[in-house]
């Protein structure tokens, strides 16, 4: 068994999509990013390949790279799922959190952790997804931008 951990940051801009978990939300912005900059995701991302041993999402998919722009991240989200299953894992469950003053996003949790089970070909109920304010403080209090931390906990296949 191996275990890792996720955490990214994307700021919340005019213009963008809003994107988590691969749900499209409803809000006057969203975040900016060489991909879609579905924080969720990313977060989901790094914590398989911090488990597997296998670096970072930088690492794998540049952001210099003109193939991943604007990319949907749940691409992104199922070639890890390869990666990692190249090296013998599989995933036994994932928790995450993300970190929004807003929008609320408790109503599209389910739908979140319905893609993210999907992608990655397991269970829903490995897939858990939480969110929660930081009772206006900070840049996530502020609406500047929204984290996410996601952890992993990988077993052999
Ligand atoms: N953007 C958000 C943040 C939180 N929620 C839900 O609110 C509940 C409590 O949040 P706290 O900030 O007090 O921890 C919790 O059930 C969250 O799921 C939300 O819907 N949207
Ligand atoms: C996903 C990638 C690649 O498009 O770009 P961003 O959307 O900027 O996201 P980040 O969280 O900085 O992760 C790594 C990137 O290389």
């Amino acid at each position: 068994m191996r275990i890792g951990h996720g955490y990214d940051v994307h700021p919340l801009v005019a213009g963008r999509d809003l994107i988590l978990g691969g749900v499209k939300i409803p809000h006057g912005k969203g975040l900016h990013g060489h991909s879609d900059a579905d924080v969720l995701i990313h977060a989901i991302c790094d914590a398989c390949l911090g488990a597997a041993g296998l670096g970072d999402i930088g690492r794998h998919f540049p952001d210099t790279d003109p193939q991943y722009k604007n990319i949907d991240s749940r691409k992104l989200l199922r070639k890890v799922k390869e990666a990692i299953a190249g090296r013998g894992w599989k995933i036994a469950n994932i928790d995450s959190t993300i970190v929004a003053q807003a929008p609320r996003l408790a109503t599209h949790l389910p739908q979140m952790a319905q893609n993210i089970a999907a992608d990655l070909g397991i269970s829903l109920d490995s897939v858990n997804v939480k969110a929660t304010t930081t009772e206006k403080l900070g840049f996530a209090g502020r609406e500047e931008g929204i984290a996410a931390h996601a952890v992993v906990l990988l077993e052999n296949r």
